[in-house]
């Protein structure tokens, strides 16, 4: 794991952007196609607008979520609709982009038609919340055993978090593991002392921390105070 400080928001988005880019486009260079999973939430958006200027063959890139909330595209809580807006733009149009919530109102819909469409994700970006959950993998939610099992084939499960609104569809924790490089965007104290606790121990109520305890997959870490 590495993890990399930044005194501003700003500078961890541009920072976290021009690594993402760099490993997108290594894996352009060799496959000759990428796929790239992002976090939905408020903070990744300085991160997606940034990513958007980067010089990448944008069309042979597939854009996809870790997770997303089972409303329509027009509700102020898409995932979607964050990444249309503040990714999808200009040159970064050309890209493919696999959405969720496919049918919104219809949660074993959207699980079916999501696994049908799934792509492996080479590059994933994860965020965290104050509770420690990822991805939508929730701390007490029924669905959280299926979501951390190991080894499992399933790649996307659907969660209903206790805390939080929306019903979700969420990568599993093999999904992630899955991954070639994974990116952990995380900001404020708050978070850091969330993220150390996660260090110590591999334990069900910060669910971050079964991410932070498998070495197999590189791990970057960018934290803004
Ligand atoms: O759609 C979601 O809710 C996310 O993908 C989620 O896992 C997010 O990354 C965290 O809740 C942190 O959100 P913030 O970065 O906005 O605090």
């Amino acid at each position: 794991m590495q993890w990399f400080e930044f005194d501003s928001a700003p500078a961890a988005a541009a920072a976290l952007a021009e690594a993402v880019s760099s490993a997108l486009a290594t894996v352009i260079r060799e496959r000759g196609e990428a796929v790239l999973a992002v976090s939905g939430g408020r903070s990744p958006v300085a991160f997606l607008q940034r990513l958007a200027q980067s010089d990448l063959d944008w069309s042979r890139l597939t854009v996809t979520l870790v997770d997303e909330r089972l409303v329509p595209e027009d509700h102020a809580d898409s995932n979607a609709a964050l990444v249309r807006q503040h990714l999808l733009t200009g040159a970064a149009s050309a890209a493919r982009f696999l959405p969720l919530a496919i049918v919104p109102a219809d949660a074993t819909a959207s699980l079916a038609a999501a696994r049908a469409a799934y792509r492996q994700p080479d590059v994933t970006v994860l965020g965290m919340g104050d509770d420690g959950h990822t991805a939508s993998l929730f701390p007490d939610a029924a669905e959280l055993a299926a979501g951390l099992a190991l080894p499992s084939d399933e790649r996307l499960i659907a969660v209903t978090p206790p805390a939080a609104p929306h019903q979700r569809l969420s990568m599993t924790l093999a999904a992630l593991l899955a991954s070639g490089r994974l990116f952990l965007a995380i900001q404020g104290e708050t978070k850091r002392r969330v993220f150390e606790q996660a260090r110590q121990a591999v334990d069900d109520a910060l669910p971050i921390s079964h991410v932070l305890h498998h070495t197999e997959v590189p791990l970057d870490v960018y934290w803004a105070s």
